[in-house]
């Protein structure tokens, strides 16, 4: 394991921010940390970081206490966006590879790459102030892990990017697990969690609802969501054995079953011996279990 978090908790005060928390990240793996405003991601990042002591627990990176290991192994997108303002892109990428321990020479084919790949190739002279702020979120985010970190932290890397970018950020963060990175990222999308993260840590005011792989957490629920076209009302549909709950949708339904076993049982019905143009049973999406798991819902 490349990290380890073990029974970490952090009390401000009487607050308890993060209580008792453990995972484990593999190497190479991309590891989502998911939560509501609030949950502890960052303090989580901050302790593992070493910017923020924990109350009690350990953390450890290959099997190092994360007090004695060396900072530049390390890269951070910190959740506060912030670049110098009056620097050239160009540069800013430069100095932050610098103060990582890079020499000049050694970052420029880095440099070109990334600038090329986040397409700011036009942007490269331009102060940062004068950049959008997505633009310069592409900026801060090449800064940190331009002196290859073996371990990169993203705070809340997606927002306030625009589909493409978006896209270009999941691209790159495939590539840099191709590598060898290992990535932890926060991230109130799921979708972006879902697409990228084999692994991942539900948070709720600081506890672990589940962590581990998100199949096994898919498995939880099994194939409980089936969605079918049918001329069927809502009320013959909630009528029928197994559903838990229908949702009307645009042209179709979406049923929660109590268990994957009734399904042959319904197609039965709904197909009545024809044609049906549509009927497909799949896993819960992670934003339906995430909601289910935090707030309790109809899944
Ligand atoms: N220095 C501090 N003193 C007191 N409470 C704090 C301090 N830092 C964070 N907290 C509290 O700890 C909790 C967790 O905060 P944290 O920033 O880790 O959440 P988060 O999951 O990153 O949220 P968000 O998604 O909004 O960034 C919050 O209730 C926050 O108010």
């Amino acid at each position: 394991m490349a990290l380890v978090i073990k029974e970490v908790t952090k009390r401000y005060q009487d607050f308890v921010a993060v209580n008792n928390l453990s995972f484990k990240i593999e190497k190479g793996e991309i590891f989502g940390l998911v939560g509501q405003n609030g949950a502890g991601k960052t303090t989580t990042f901050r302790m593992i970081l070493d910017l923020q002591e924990t109350t009690k627990g350990e953390i450890s990176w290959n099997g190092k206490s994360i007090h004695s290991i060396d900072r530049d192994l390390l890269g951070y997108l910190p959740e506060e966006r912030g670049i110098f303002p009056t620097m050239p892109v160009e540069d800013q990428l430069y100095f932050f590879g610098e103060l990582r321990g890079c020499k000049r020479k050694d970052l420029k084919k880095d440099v070109e790459y990334w600038i090329k790949r986040f397409e700011l190739e036009d942007k490269r002279k331009a102060k940062a102030e004068t950049l959008s702020k997505g633009n310069q979120q592409k900026v801060q985010l090449i800064a940190s892990f331009i002196h290859k970190p073996e371990f990169l932290i993203l705070d809340e890397p997606f927002s306030g990017l625009d589909p493409v970018n978006k896209d270009l950020l999941k691209d790159a963060i495939l590539a840099l697990k191709e590598n060898g990175t290992t990535i932890l990222f926060s991230s109130h999308q799921m979708e972006n969690v879902e697409e990228l993260c084999d692994h991942l840590c539900l948070l709720k005011q600081g506890v672990s609802l589940f962590s581990g792989s998100l199949l096994d957490l898919k498995k939880q629920y099994g194939k409980t969501k089936l969605t079918i076209r049918t001329e069927m009302t809502v009320a013959e549909l909630e009528a029928l054995a197994g559903v838990k709950h229908v949702q009307m949708g645009k042209e179709q339904f979406t049923l929660t079953l109590e268990d994957e076993s009734y399904a042959k049982e319904i197609f039965d019905i709904v197909s009545n011996g024809g044609y049906i143009e549509k009927f497909s049973l799949d896993y819960l999406s992670l934003d339906e279990i995430f909601k289910d798991k935090v707030g309790g819902s109809n899944v």
